[in-house]
C-alpha cells in the first residue's frame, strides 16, 4: 500500500516527506520534481513569501543512483524563510513570549486549533495548518507521477473560475488544458485569464481575497482502478478524501456531477459502444471516467472549489484570545488568490491516489513486476 506522510512547520527548518510502499527500479528525475515544485509556486495573486522561497528537494533515502530501492523514500525541502524566523521557530530555544499571535483569523485553523490543542499563541497552529505543507505533497506527487508516466498515465489541471470570472466553455481536450501552463492564472482562455487577473487586482486593492475552481484531467488509465465491493475502496471516494484534504478546498465534483443532477438519465449516462479495432468505448464522458467506484477507462475529470484565502489585508472582526475583547484579525502578509497554485497541488494529490490504486492492482515490489501484470491485464 502506498502511503505518504508529511511533516514541517511553515517557518520552521523545512518540510519532510516520506513515501512508503513505492516499487523498486523506478527512475527518479530530480529536475522534474523541481519543475513541479516551481509550478506550484507560480500563479498570479501569490504574496511575498513566494519571492523568498525557491523550493528544491533533497532526497534522503530510498533512491540510489537515480533509481528507487523499494525502501521508504524520504526527502527534505528547506524553508528559506527560516533564517528570518529562527529566533521564533527554533525547535529547542525559540522566543515564545514576544510576537504572540492572539487575534485568530476567521476561516483559518487559528481559533479552533488553539482551543483544541490548548495554546495561547495562534502561531502554534498556523505554522502547521499553513498550505506551505503542500510543497511536500507536490514533491511526493511528482515522484508518483514519474512511475505512472511509464504506464502512459498523465494529468493536467487548469483554472476554470476565479471569483466571478469564469470559463463558459467546457474544455476536455487534454493538450489544450496543458496550454494553461503558460497562463499566469492557469486559464486556457486569454480573455477570461485577463478578467481573472483584473479580479485579483481589484481584490488586492481593496484588501480582500478570492477563491475559485480548478479542474483536473487524468488520462491513460486502465479499467478497474478502485472497486465497488466495499465503500472504502471506491476510487471517487478516495480522490474526494485526498483532494478535500488540501487547504481551502471546500467542494468537489466528478464529471458533470452537479449539472447532471438537474437532467434526466437519458441525457446523462454515457452509452456503451464496441468496434473491432477500437474495442469498448463511450462517445461521451459525463461521468468523468468513474462508474461504481472504478475507473472505466475514460479520462477522470474532477472539479474542485477553493474558498477565498482567509487572511485579509483589510482584516475581518475577531476577538483577542487573551482578553475576549473585539479585535482585527491578524495579518502579516498573505496570498490574495492561490487557485492557480492549488490546481497544481490538486493534480499531484490526485496522482498519488491513482498511484496507490495502480500499485494495489498491479503489484508493488518492482517496476518489472508491475509491467508484467499491466501488460497481461491490457491483453485481456
Ligand atoms: C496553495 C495555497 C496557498 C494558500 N495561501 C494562503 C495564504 O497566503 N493565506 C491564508 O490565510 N490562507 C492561505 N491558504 C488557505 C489556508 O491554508 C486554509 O484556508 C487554512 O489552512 C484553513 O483550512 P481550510 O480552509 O481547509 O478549512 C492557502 C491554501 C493553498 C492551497
Ligand atoms: C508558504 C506557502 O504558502 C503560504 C500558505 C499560507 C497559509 O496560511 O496557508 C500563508 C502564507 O504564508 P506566509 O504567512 O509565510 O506568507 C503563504 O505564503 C507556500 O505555498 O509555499
Amino acid at each position: 500500500m502506498l502511503r505518504i506522510l508529511t511533516a514541517g512547520e511553515s517557518h520552521g527548518k523545512g518540510l519532510v516527506g516520506i513515501i512508503e510502499g513505492f516499487p523498486s527500479n523506478v527512475r527518479v528525475d530530480i529536475n522534474e520534481i523541481h519543475q513541479d515544485l516551481a509550478r506550484r509556486q507560480k500563479g498570479y495573486g501569490r504574496g511575498g513569501r513566494m519571492k523568498i522561497e525557491q523550493d528544491q528537494v533533497e532526497i534522503l533515502s530510498g533512491v540510489r543512483n537515480g533509481k528507487t530501492l523499494g525502501s521508504p523514500i524520504a526527502f527534505l525541502i528547506k524553508n528559506k524563510d527560516y533564517e528570518n524566523w529562527e529566533s521564533y521557530m527554533d525547535p529547542m530555544e525559540a522566543d515564545i513570549e514576544t510576537k504572540k499571535v492572539t487575534n485568530p483569523r476567521p476561516g483559518h485553523a487559528d481559533l479552533t486549533g488553539a482551543r483544541k490543542y490548548g495554546f495561547d499563541d495562534v502561531r502554534n497552529v498556523l505554522e502547521r495548518s499553513s498550505a506551505r505543507e503542500t510543497a511536500a505533497r507536490v514533491a511526493a506527487g511528482s515522484i508518483v507521477k514519474q512511475l505512472l508516466k511509464v504506464f502512459g498515465i498523465e494529468a493536467a489541471a487548469h483554472v476554470t473560475a476565479i471569483g466571478k470570472a469564469a470559463l463558459e466553455e467546457e474544455i476536455w481536450d487534454f493538450e489544450k488544458i496543458k496550454e494553461a501552463e503558460d497562463s499566469p492564472v492557469r486559464c486556457v482562455d486569454p480573455i477570461v485569464a485577463q478578467q481573472m487577473i483584473q479580479r485579483i487586482d481589484d481584490a488586492k486593492e481593496t484588501g480582500d481575497s478570492l477563491g475559485g475552481i480548478f479542474e483536473i484531467h487524468i488520462k491513460g488509465l486502465p479499467v478497474g482502478l478502485g472497486s465497488y465491493v466495499q465503500w472504502d475502496r471506491k476510487i471517487d471516494a478516495k480522490l474526494a478524501y485526498a483532494l478535500m484534504s488540501i487547504q481551502a478546498i471546500k467542494g468537489i465534483e466528478f464529471g458533470f456531477g452537479f449539472k447532471n443532477a438537474q437532467k434526466p438519465g437519458s441525457q446523462v449516462h454515457d452509452e456503451i459502444f464496441y468496434e473491432r479495432e477500437r474495442g469498448i468505448y463511450r462517445s461521451t464522458n459525463q461521468a468523468g471516467g468513474i462508474e461504481g467506484g472504478m475507473t472505466n477507462g475514460e479520462p477522470i475529470v474532477i472539479r474542485c472549489a477553493m474558498k477565498p484565502i482567509p487572511t485579509l489585508c483589510k482584516p475581518l472582526r475577531t476577538i483577542d484570545l487573551h482578553t475576549g475583547e473585539p479585535a482585527d484579525a491578524s495579518v502579516e502578509r498573505s496570498d490574495t488568490c492561490a487557485v492557480p497554485a492549488a490546481a497544481v497541488v490538486g493534480e499531484m494529490v490526485a496522482l498519488t491516489v491513482i498511484g496507490e490504486e495502480f500499485i494495489r492492482k498491479f503489484g508493488g515490489d518492482s517496476l518489472e513486476e508491475m509491467m508484467q501484470r499491466w501488460k497481461a491485464c491490457k491483453s485481456t
